[in-house]
């Protein structure tokens, strides 16, 4: 790991990256410094727009150490970021410090043309915009995002980190639908992929676990949190992931459906009557865990099958039926298999979601130590037995860090020599 110089950005002496991690009704953010890459100061919104809106932040250096929470009704993005800003400035870390260098955003779509992150200017802003119709939820909270920060700091380098770069390594026949070439090119059909910056981060991290570099070892990684999504990760390079054009395609998640047969959506329009958006909102909002059993906490889930709950025990089978195909699948993608990896909410803390879903799969190698399982950490670590032909691991995410390095390398690049991005 290669850590940047104290020059920063432009060698002013500016050291500090925020990011800002906007979802469909959340907002993470962090501060960091990149010296030596800690975290300053870290906090989250959430539940924007309703009467229960809460903001926890938490600075981590200086007098003001120690958890604060606000609640009470947040109405949207914008105000989201102002409070976010507040309480970064009442420790003295606001958006006016001079030692900030940039402020990078997760940008959760990039389509085609953005396989790299970008320093973003109203040319890039309007790209953003114009791929909202394949990312309804998110690429709208992100270019919020990003116009806010810019009325707050225009001086700074706003930078874009895509969902979609790490993803853009597939090959031609595994990034293809199989529909009408033509239709296809005409309107940019094809698999995309996203959580790109976690399933990088983590496969990687999965490699040095294994005391192997990245080249070495080909990887599955299952991020598992709202939103999820399964990558196969050989040699470095991601060769499949189970989101498409958008993010809903692929496994069972909070609210999403995942896969679904193409026909349900025109069934649905012609014999039930319902809206193209109405339709979208049932695939990905009234879907998956939500949708089968009520509730999309796998904490709550788990709570409730302890209680002899049928409907959250179906829901359960059905989130770890999807995943156990994806695994197989993804196995015979890669041929060989070092490590199958979990992160993200779901993978880094319901050991029950792991162990089902290897559950039957000691044929493929794979297997999980109960008691390995069991441990609660925020290390990355080994949960199958030692000597088993594939590793089991779980890899803490840190979507916010990578968003950091890579926002950090960039502004340096352009202006001037700093670290490089991290291994
Ligand atoms: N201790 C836990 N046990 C089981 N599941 C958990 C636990 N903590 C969080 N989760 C799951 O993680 C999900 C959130 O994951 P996260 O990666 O934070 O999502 P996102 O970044 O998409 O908002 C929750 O909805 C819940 O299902
Ligand atoms: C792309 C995506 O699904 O993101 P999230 O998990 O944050 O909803
Ligand atoms: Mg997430």
């Amino acid at each position: 790991m290669t850590t940047p110089t104290t020059e920063g950005s432009a060698g002013t002496g500016a050291y500090r990256v925020l990011v800002l991690n906007s979802g469909s009704s959340s907002v993470k953010y962090q501060l960091l410094d990149m010296n030596d890459r800690t975290r300053l100061a870290v906090g989250l919104v959430e539940r924007i727009g309703e009467e229960t809106s809460r903001l926890v932040h938490t600075p981590l250096v200086g007098s003001g150490a120690g958890r604060r929470e606000r609640t009470g009704p947040i109405a949207d993005h914008r105000a989201a970021l102002k409070a976010a800003e507040e309480e970064l400035a009442a420790d003295g870390l606001g958006l006016d410090s001079p030692q900030l260098a940039a402020i990078g955003h997760r940008v959760v779509h990039g389509g085609l043309r953005f396989t790299e992150p970008v320093v973003i200017d109203d040319e890039v802003l309007k790209e953003i915009e114009r791929l909202v119709p394949v990312a309804p939820l998110h690429n709208p909270a992100n270019i919020t995002g990003i116009r806010t920060a810019r009325t707050m700091r225009p001086d700074l380098p706003q930078v874009a980190v895509f969902d979609t770069a790490f993803h853009t390594t597939m090959p031609e026949y595994a990034a293809r639908y199989a529909i009408d070439t033509e239709t296809a090119d005409a309107h940019r059909i094809r698999r995309y992929g996203f959580h790109g910056t976690s399933h990088a981060y983590v496969s990687r991290k999965a490699a040095e676990l294994l005391g192997r570099t990245p080249e070495e070892v080909n990887v599955v990684v299952l991020h598992l949190g709202n939103g999820a999504s399964a990558s196969a990760v050989a040699g470095g390079r991601c060769v499949e992931t189970s989101m498409g054009l958008t993010p809903l395609e692929g496994l069972v998640m909070g609210t999403r459906s995942g896969d679904v047969d193409p026909a349900v959506t025109f069934h649905l329009m012609r014999v039930a009557g319902m809206s193209a958006d109405e339709v979208d909102a049932l695939l990905n909002k009234k879907s998956g865990l939500v949708g089968l059993c009520g509730d999309n906490d796998m904490r709550e889930i788990r709570r409730r099958i302890d209680e002899g709950d049928e409907r959250a025990a179906l829901a359960f089978d059905i989130y770890v039926h999807r995943l156990k195909k994806y695994i197989g699948a993804y196995s015979a993608v890669l041929g060989r298999v070092d490590a199958v990896v979990f992160t993200a909410g779901v993978g880094e803390n319901s050991a029950p979601v792991r162990e089902a879903a290897v559950a039957g799969l000691e044929e493929l190698g794979l297997t999980v130590d109960a008691d390995l399982n069991g441990v609660r950490s925020d290390e990355p670590r080994l949960i199958s037995p030692s000597g088993a032909r594939v590793a089991v691991a779980v890899v803490p995410t840190d979507e916010e860090l990578e968003i950091a390095v890579q926002t950090f390398a960039l502004v340096g690049q352009a202006r001037g020599p700093v670290g490089q991005a991290h291994n």
